[in-house]
């Protein structure tokens, strides 16, 4: 499924209106239904229609006009609708304007929030509203009214797609008391107060049971922690082709079985050849572990050799060697110079080259510790490795402290970077907490930066391809936030690098074959905090 952000959000609706000629009225006719249409799905599960009461919050554009249309649709099926406008009415702008005229038409109950310092200034306005027969409600009316108005459930058409930055005044109003409210919200296309583009949310922004995401996915429902602020999203038709316009890229993808297939051309039941042998298959070579982090190269290896890989050879200090030998027989050990006290050496480089000219694919970092020389090694493995190559924990770290995306000579082969969060911002120099704000923006300007597919891991993996492309993961389970569960992913990666993938192919289903072992490794706990590492492997 792709994802837009809201610039493109924008370019498609114009797109649509002007040189396809589909009415904007009929777009936001379609868009209100769709909404209303999941509102009665969420209030329908315990109530019959008529016992239901929703608020509606109408915002000044054209999302508040998704809900006038929303609201319309909900009193002609025997809902009782309350419509609440964050600004007077005569302040919507276009349609929304325009739909506002059929719904006065109709005669449904309307008010309007007016701030105390708004309400003093416009007596007048109060008098024509009070003269609607319609009521102004200000702020110290607004948490009784949200909270012992009997509602069954709030519709949030404040702000969507044109909003720009943290909810102000009267917006943000609104938005606490619905929060606070309790009651299950619906947002229309996006939680009031989510960053369209990234998935940060401002504060404040709605917490929604359900957001209806209209015509597109967008980019900020697909990232933490906007995917949990938007609750169960629902892509909804709308009448906006799904072919985009001309020339125009997705801001991403979603993952899924059918994208894998659809988008990155992969065979998803993985079909073994009748005719194969180990030797189709690839080999891995794996450069990981040292004295006493011995674990992370045995998850490693072992993944790899589970996702599928025809044969696989870890490399590792010569001292570590005798303490894991046999714990996993289906992997061959290769002892690549030494401290002597188990530790990597610069000159080890030399070796795990010599190596990789009878393998297929290269993993170095996992369980690598920090050593003398760190630099030297890893510069000569980025410049000497003509194979693809796969660069996680430690191995990130003396990327990073070596400056080596700046310093050393552009790769030929294919590389891929899976550092988490913290990692990422050692490789950009900025906060974790700045990475996390923008997950997709960052991973795709590295990417196409550097050349490299960048595999950026976190609730929501981003994947993002040398060539512009990104693609977020669907799978995963908060249980595989444990020790071990990246050198998992690193194995199955090089694996499927190994089977012949390319690597943003690699990258991609890696992450989705990760995710989805560690939910059904989930799934087979009596609770999933006792997830660990090896759990995934086996699932695989
Ligand atoms: N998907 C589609 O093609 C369709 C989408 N529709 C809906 O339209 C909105 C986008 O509408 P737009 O009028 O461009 O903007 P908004 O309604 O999101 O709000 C803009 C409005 O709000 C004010 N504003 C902006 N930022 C702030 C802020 N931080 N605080 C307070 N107020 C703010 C600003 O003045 C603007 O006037 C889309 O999401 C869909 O819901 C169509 O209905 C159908 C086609
Ligand atoms: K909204």
């Amino acid at each position: 499924m792709k994802f837009l952000s809201s610039e493109q959000m924008r370019d498609v609706d114009q797109f649509t209106i002007t040189k396809l000629g589909i009415p904007a009225m009929a777009l936001m006719e379609n868009a209100g239904r769709a909404i209303a249409e999941e509102v009665l799905r969420l209030g329908g599960v315990d109530r019959s229609k008529l016992a239901q009461h929703w608020l509606v919050l109408v915002g000044k554009g054209n999302n508040g006009g998704d809900g006038l249309v929303c609201s319309r649709h909900l009193a002609d099926e025997g809902v009782s609708v309350t419509l609440l406008y964050a600004v007077p009415r005569d302040k919507l702008s276009g349609d929304a304007l325009a739909q506002h005229r059929i719904v006065e038409a109709l005669d449904l109950p309307l008010l309007e929030y007016v701030d105390d310092v708004n309400l003093e200034q416009s007596d007048v306005q109060r008098d024509a509203a009070a003269a609607d027969k319609s009521g102004v409600v200000g702020r110290e009316d607004l948490a009784r009214l949200l909270t012992c108005g009997g509602y069954t459930g709030i519709v949030d058409a404040l702000l969507g797609t044109g909003a720009k930055g943290t909810p102000r005044g009267v917006y943000a109003d609104l938005i606490r008391a619905a929060n606070r409210s309790g009651l299950p919200i619906v947002a229309a296309d996006i939680p009031s107060g989510l960053d369209a583009d990234n998935g940060a949310i401002h504060d404040p922004c709605i917490e929604a049971r359900v957001t209806v995401s209209l015509a597109f996915m967008k980019a900020g429902l697909t990232q933490y922690p906007g995917a949990k602020a938007a609750g169960e999203v629902v892509v909804r038709y709308i009448g906006i082709p799904r072919a985009l316009p001309p020339g125009m890229q997705a801001a991403g993808v979603l993952l899924t079985e059918e994208s894998l297939g659809d988008e990155l051309g992969i065979d998803v039941a993985r079909r073994r050849e009748a005719d194969g042998h180990k030797g189709t298959y690839g080999h891995v070579l794996l450069a990981a572990g040292s004295m006493p982090m011995s674990g992370a190269g045995l998850l490693a290896a072992k993944a790899a050799l589970r996702a599928g890989c025809g044969l696989a050879t870890w490399a590792l200090p010569a001292a570590v060697l005798p303490h894991v030998l046999g714990a996993v027989p289906e992997l061959m050990l290769a002892p690549a110079g030494d401290s002597g006290a188990g530790a990597w050496t610069e000159a080890a480089a030399d070796e795990v080259l010599r190596l990789l000219a009878a393998r297929d694919v290269l993993a170095v970092g996992p369980g690598m510790g920090r050593f003398p020389g760190e630099d030297g090694f890893m510069r000569a493995l980025w410049e000497g490795a003509d194979r693809p190559l796969v660069v996680d924990a430690d191995a990130l770290g003396i990327l990073a402290r070596a400056d080596g995306l700046a310093r050393w000579q552009r790769r030929d082969a294919a590389t891929i970077l899976t550092p988490h969060p913290g990692e990422m911002a050692r490789l950009t120099g900025v906060s974790t907490g700045e990475v996390q704000r923008d997950r997709l923006g960052i991973a795709r300007r590295f990417a196409l930066q550097h050349g490299v597919t960048l595999v950026l891991k976190g609730a929501r993996t981003v994947v993002a391809a040398p060539d512009g492309r990104v693609f977020v993961n669907t799978t995963g389970h908060p249980g595989m936030a444990t020790g071990g569960s990246g050198d998992v992913l690193t194995g199955i990666i090089a694996s499927l690098l190994a089977q012949g993938l390319d690597d943003v192919q690699a990258a991609a289903f890696g992450v989705y074959l990760h995710g989805q072992a560690g939910e059904r490794a989930a799934s087979l706990r009596h609770n999933p905090a006792a997830l660990i590492a090896g759990d995934i492997i086996d699932a695989l």
